[in-house]
């Protein structure tokens, strides 16, 4: 699709639903980008067109559960990449690290195996939204603690008014995101 404004069309397939999962909280649903397999294959490329010039290409990809494992699995294969989940707390059988944050409804600890990069990888960290950019935060955290660095946080939505967005960035991490949402 030439000529194709993708943020606007992207952002017309992402649903709003007020209220979910708390009273006064907007939620952005990605699933019906996913759903269409033109819209998800124009969501994908996004991705894989920045991430394949060499001077952006990481070594790993890495997803946060949950919605991030959906967008980075792809990415990453369609790189050539392997990749690795950090996941919820509870759920990675082999020895981990782990990082307690919070979000914006309630708090969680997340997990990475030990030996999911090594020293010196330079990772890219995907998820499908930004918030209060907790989650990312925790990821970048724990691919730190095993020695790798995070090229770049990647994600569909921003919702910049929480302030997670300026936050990380602030905090020395890159990102590229596809979408801003305002009144959160
Ligand atoms: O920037 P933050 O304030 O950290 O919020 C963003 C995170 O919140 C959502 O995940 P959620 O924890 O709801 O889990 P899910 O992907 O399993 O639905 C979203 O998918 C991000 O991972
Ligand atoms: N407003 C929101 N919509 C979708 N996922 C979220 N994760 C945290 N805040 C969210």
């Amino acid at each position: 699709m030439p000529h194709l404004n993708v943020t606007h069309y992207l952002r017309q397939h992402i649903r709003t639903v007020p209220n979910w999962p708390a009273p006064g909280v907007q939620f952005r649903d990605i699933t019906p980008l996913l759903q269409n397999p033109k819209v998800f294959r124009v969501l994908i490329d996004a991705f894989v067109q920045r991430y394949m010039d060499p001077a952006l290409r990481p070594d790993v990809v890495a997803g946060l559960d949950a919605r991030g494992f959906i967008l980075g699995s792809v990415v990453a294969y369609e790189l050539g990449l392997g990749f690795v989940p950090i996941r919820k707390k509870g759920k990675l059988p082999f020895t981990t690290v782990e990082e307690t944050y919070e979000l914006e409804y309630g708090s969680a600890t997340v997990e990475l195996h030990a030996d999911a990069v090594q020293p010196g990888d330079r990772v890219l960290l995907i998820d499908d939204l930004i918030a209060t950019g907790g989650t990312m935060m925790a990821g970048k955290k724990l691919l730190e603690k095993l020695g790798a660095s995070v090229m770049e946080g990647a994600a569909i939505v921003d919702l910049p008014e929480l302030g997670g967005s300026a936050r990380l960035r602030a905090s020395g991490l890159p990102l590229f995101t596809l979408v801003d949402f305002g009144g959160h």
